[in-house]
């Protein structure tokens, strides 16, 4: 199954997508272009592409939507000054006719920053209880730690239509 993963930059997509891949948390740089990596979950094998999440760069992300089962959408969820960029890219991604059918799990990710939005919060905040279209669900992580990673890749493959 083919995933994409995107979000506003340093929300932390390329710390999960290595923390999966390696185990480990890295030292990341901000991503300019993309990282892809195979990730071996409950033997589906998940191809994974991280999209850089700069603003200049966001115009890009279209061009990763073909063909995309589940769209991993990460947010810095203490991050709350930018949380309306955040919802303007979200909105913009999952209402682009090219993920009509895909999966979305949307990280609130850095929930070891005190103030972090709670997935409740993030729900509210978004106004994702007006999605119909989509299967979506909230997950609290922490990437540097891996919390919630195995949590989401659960959701996400116990939820997919593995098309091909
Ligand atoms: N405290 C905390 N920091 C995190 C967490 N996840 C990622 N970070 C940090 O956030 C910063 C950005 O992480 P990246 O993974 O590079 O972010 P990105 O979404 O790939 O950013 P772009 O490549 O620019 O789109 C890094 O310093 C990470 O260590 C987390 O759960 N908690
Ligand atoms: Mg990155």
């Amino acid at each position: 199954m083919r995933m994409l993963m995107l979000g506003l930059d340093n929300a932390g997509k390329t710390t999960i997508l290595y923390k999966l891949k390696l185990g480990k948390s890295t030292t990341t740089v901000p991503t300019v272009g993309f990282n892809v990596e195979t990730i071996k979950f409950k033997n589906i094998l998940m191809h994974t592409w991280d999209i850089g999440g700069q603003e200049r760069i966001r115009a890009l992300w279209r061009h990763y939507f073909s063909r995309t089962d589940a769209l991993i959408f990460v947010i810095d969820a203490s991050d709350i000054e930018r949380l309306p960029d955040a919802k303007t890219e979200f909105y913009k991604v999952i209402n682009d006719k090219e993920l009509k059918n895909c999966l979305i799990a949307v990280l609130a990710n850095k929930q070891d920053i005190p103030n972090a939005l709670k997935p409740q919060e993030l729900i509210e905040k978004l106004e994702l209880d007006s999605i119909t279209d989509h299967n979506w669900s909230v997950i609290p992580t922490i990437a540097t730690q891996g919390t919630g990673l195995h949590e989401a890749l659960s959701w996400i493959s116990t939820n997919v239509n593995i098309s091909a």
